[in-house]
């Protein structure tokens, strides 16, 4: 009996109708009275009874030797069919990889970024019609016109999820993906990945296509620097790409900036010096002093400079332990400068910047004070996060370990910092920043008000006989703007609507109402402003606050400064900062530097 017979006998035994006929024909049915439940309670117990025959001689049937090679049989072929069909698919694959070269980068990968960028000047995706667009900053920036909407919006287009993107390169066919993978199951954090397949068995390309993207991407965002932060307290995320600050916006006394710049461009000239020498390949400089007196500013405009990323690790960042702090050192780039900001906020267990910039904090101010109460604690413990002065040091000593970092650490409590952080080797060079100087807010004030002509700007006009005076308001377009009522407002100021509130007196408008007055006449009243401005008794920052509410009206600057120096005065506590006047013009430098060694 072969396999079609056994499937015929079963379909048989299963079919009721032929299970009827069966018990019919073999046992004759006896005779009854007519009516239909007879009929249907002799019916189901033929079938039941034929069921019940039927079984074991199914079984038997199935079981028997040559029903056992049938299904082996068929068994048989099956694996053969699906081996085959396996074997081809592998054989397949192979061969497609093969003619193939294919690469894959994750999403927050700087590769990626390339590719992104190159992808960007393409035909095949500036004319594609399925894109993702997104704010993200960083990636193709440069998609439309610059001085479009788009642009000014920080608008983005990426490859969607959903299409393949197919292009030539150097009669080269490629094909460019981009997937999102849910790492750790269904519930994890979805991950990106960019894929390019070139066909070609060479990889010569693929390194020629990439070397390519990169010096495009280089070239396009020749004016910027990235700056990443650490995230989820073990991984870097690039949240902004950042114009690069010039020298010259940074205004500290002759020669601190150029010390800094210089030490940190010959330390990475001198790789093979330091490793002929045996000494460990690494650099590490400290800021501290006053807020807001240009720590980050000058680390800004040193990047820019050096043409490195800015990786922001901040120690209270929540989340961050011994281990993720290790983890985020080991993912940075080779070549770039990571900033700890507030070193000491892990350890000092206070807010301490009230003893240096008192103005910024007046008695009245919300800014809880440190008195060892309950919620004060509270506060504390949140601050110092999980990081140990021990995994602070490894890491920091892991920093220096990877070839080409430069590490700026900044505090505004020098004395809390632990003698084992400030040790040479770990952070090298110290810089103290004061309050401004006569020197930088006459320097602050040029700056404010000579800076280059916008376009559509009448900022800075050479006419020396062109004053503020000339407009008649000494404040040329300041009575422009006219209040809802048709008046115009007063001194060219707009008075902050109800509820809203300004670190600035009030604001002001732009360009369009900008002074014409020459270099000569800034100069002058710089030299104005300096004289009314105590020396170290404002942060920097503080002094171009002021001003922000000048930006059109140098003269009502100048003019008004006095009454502000003698309010703000008045609002403050006695600086501790101002027995502190110090000759060297605003920034102590210590370290390996012709000042004296501040570090133990
Ligand atoms: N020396 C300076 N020259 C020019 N601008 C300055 C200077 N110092 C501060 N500013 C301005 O003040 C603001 C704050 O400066 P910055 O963040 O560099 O200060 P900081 O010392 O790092 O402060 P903090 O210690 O609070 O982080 C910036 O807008 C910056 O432009």
């Amino acid at each position: 009996m072969d396999a079609t017979q056994i499937l015929q006998a079963v379909l048989y035994i299963l079919n009721p109708l032929s299970l009827h006929e069966n018990t019919t024909s073999t046992t004759p049915a006896p005779q009854s009275p007519p009516g239909p439940s007879p009929k249907i309670a002799s019916h189901s117990a033929g079938s039941s009874d034929a069921l019940a025959l039927s079984l074991p001689r199914m079984l038997f049937m199935l079981l028997s030797a040559s029903a056992v090679w049938d299904w082996a049989k068929l068994l048989l072929i099956g694996a053969l069919v699906e081996g085959l069909r396996r074997t081809l698919r592998t054989a397949w694959d192979k061969f497609n990889k093969s003619l193939w070269v294919t690469a894959t980068f994750e999403f927050d990968d700087h590769a990626a970024d390339w590719l992104m960028h190159w992808l960007s000047k393409k035909k095949a995706f500036q004319s594609a019609r399925d894109i993702e667009v997104s704010t993200r900053s960083g990636t193709i920036d440069d998609l439309g016109d610059n001085d479009n909407q788009e642009a000014e919006d920080n608008v983005v287009f990426l490859p969607s999820t959903a299409q393949t993107y197919s292009l030539w390169y150097k009669r080269c066919y490629i094909m460019i993906s981009r997937d999102r993978v849910m790492n750790g199951g269904p519930f994890g954090r979805p991950k990106d990945y960019i894929q390019i397949r070139m066909l070609t068995r060479s990889p010569a390309l693929l390194r020629e296509l990439l070397r390519e993207a990169r010096k495009g991407y280089k070239a396009a965002n020749e004016h910027l620097i990235e700056v990443s932060v650490a995230e989820d307290g073990d991984r870097w995320r690039r949240v902004v790409m950042q114009t690069k600050r010039s020298p010259s916006s940074v205004i500290l006394d002759p020669g601190v900036l150029e010390l800094v710049l210089n030490d940190a461009r010959d330390f990475l000239s001198s790789k093979k010096w330091y490793a002929d020498r045996g000494i460990p390949f690494r650099r590490g400089y400290l800021l501290h002093g006053a807020p807001g007196a240009g720590k980050t500013s000058m680390i800004h405009t040193i990047a820019g400079e050096l043409g490195l990323s800015v990786y922001i690790l901040s120690l209270t960042v929540g989340g961050l332990n011994d281990n993720s702090l290790k983890s985020l050192i080991s993912h940075l780039p080779k070549s770039c400068i990571v900033l700890m900001e507030d070193i000491d906020a892990a350890f000092t267990r206070s807010i301490k910047r009230d003893i240096l910039d008192p103005e910024a904090h007046p008695p009245s101010s919300s800014v809880p004070e440190d008195n060892g109460d309950a919620s004060s604690n509270a506060v504390r413990e949140m601050q110092t996060g999980g990081v140990t002065l021990s995994g602070l040091l490894n890491a920091l000593d892991g920093i220096a370990a990877q070839e080409g970092r430069i590490l700026f650490a900044t505090t505004n409590s020098y004395g809390a910092l632990d003698p084992a952080l400030l040790r040479p080797g770990r952070l090298d060079l110290h810089v103290e920043f004061h309050l401004a100087s006569t020197y930088q807010a006459k320097e602050l004030f040029k700056r404010f008000y000579t800076c280059a002509p916008s376009e559509g700007s009448s900022h800075l006009a050479v006419d020396d006989e062109k004053t503020e005076a000339d407009s008649g308001s000494g404040d040329p377009g300041a009575n422009s703007l006219p209040s809802p009522a048709g008046a115009p407002y007063p001194s060219g100021t707009i008075p902050m609507p109800e509820g809203v509130s300004s670190v600035y007196p009030g604001g002001s408008v732009h360009d369009s109402r900008a002074s014409n007055i020459s270099e000569k006449q800034v100069a002058a009243l710089a030299e104005r402003f300096a004289e009314i401005v105590p020396p170290r008794m404002f942060s920097m920052a503080t002094l171009q606050g002021y001003l922000m509410a000048y930006k059109t009206r140098p003269h009502a600057a100048v003019d008004e400064a006095a009454l502000w120096v003698q309010k703000k005065t008045k609002d403050r506590l006695v600086p501790a900062s101002a027995s502190r006047t110090d000759s060297s013009g605003g920034v102590t430098v210590a370290g390996r530097s012709p000042v004296a060694d501040r570090s133990p």
